[in-house]
């Protein structure tokens, strides 16, 4: 299962956060959130990520040149889209190179089958919580919803994953998620994760080497 920290805004963090090795960093480039990095983290603290930790910016309906701007400046490896970003937007991504991660958030069932049209166009989706703050709420949905996915894209599973969660994870059987993402419920406030937190939750989630 791969691990993505999302939401890091601070140098030393992201220091004490590397050495754990989380297969996707990831930066918030949407302004209304409480950890938007730019203007605050220098580009080189991100740049000089060790690899083969993805940098990965998450996006809210910016622009492509918006995008663009910031994964060249930062040197993302990895683009994550919030909003209501079109399938030709992730495909043209994913056709520059960028690993595309598209975000759908789930009330129901039926809100699975926007996901059809950016089949093909993206390298994972990961499905939230709905909000009107796009994302980064620490609230929960029903993760059986996705026991209705028939999609082939892989996907991250996302919202509100805490601490506790490392057992029920560990035994998932009826969904079968290609990663999760950890956000807020691993923070002393936005954007500064607990990393003790993080490292006991990635020992008992008992991935293979
Ligand atoms: O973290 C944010 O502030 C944020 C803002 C806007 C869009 C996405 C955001 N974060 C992403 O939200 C999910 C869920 O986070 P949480 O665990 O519920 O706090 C996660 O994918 C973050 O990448």
């Amino acid at each position: 299962m791969l691990i993505k920290v999302c939401g890091m805004k601070y140098a030393a963090n992201i220091a004490l956060l590397s050495p754990l090795k989380p297969d996707f960093m990831g930066f918030i480039f949407y302004k209304k959130s409480p950890r938007y990095v730019h203007g605050l983290l220098p580009p080189a603290v991100v740049s000089d990520i060790p690899k083969p930790i993805k940098k990965t910016g998450v996006f809210v309906n910016a622009t492509q040149e918006e995008i663009l701007a910031m994964a060249d400046l930062y040197q993302l490896d990895a683009i994550q889209l919030h909003g209501q970003e079109s399938p030709t937007l992730c495909q043209d991504l994913k056709d520059l190179g960028y690993i595309v991660l598209k975000a759908f958030h789930l009330k129901n069932e039926n809100d699975m089958a926007a996901t059809s049209p950016y089949e093909g166009a993206c390298d994972f989706f990961l499905f939230d919580t709905p909000s009107s703050a796009h994302g980064g709420t620490g609230q929960k949905f029903s993760w059986q919803l996705l026991e209705a996915y028939q999609g082939t894209c892989p996907y991250f599973l996302s919202g509100g994953i805490g601490p506790d969660d490392a057992k029920t994870l560990k035994n998932l059987s009826t969904i079968q998620p290609m990663g999760i993402d950890i956000n807020s419920r691993f923070e002393r406030e936005p954007g500064l994760k607990n990393i003790g937190a993080i490292q006991t939750f990635i020992e008992q989630l008992e991935l293979p080497k």
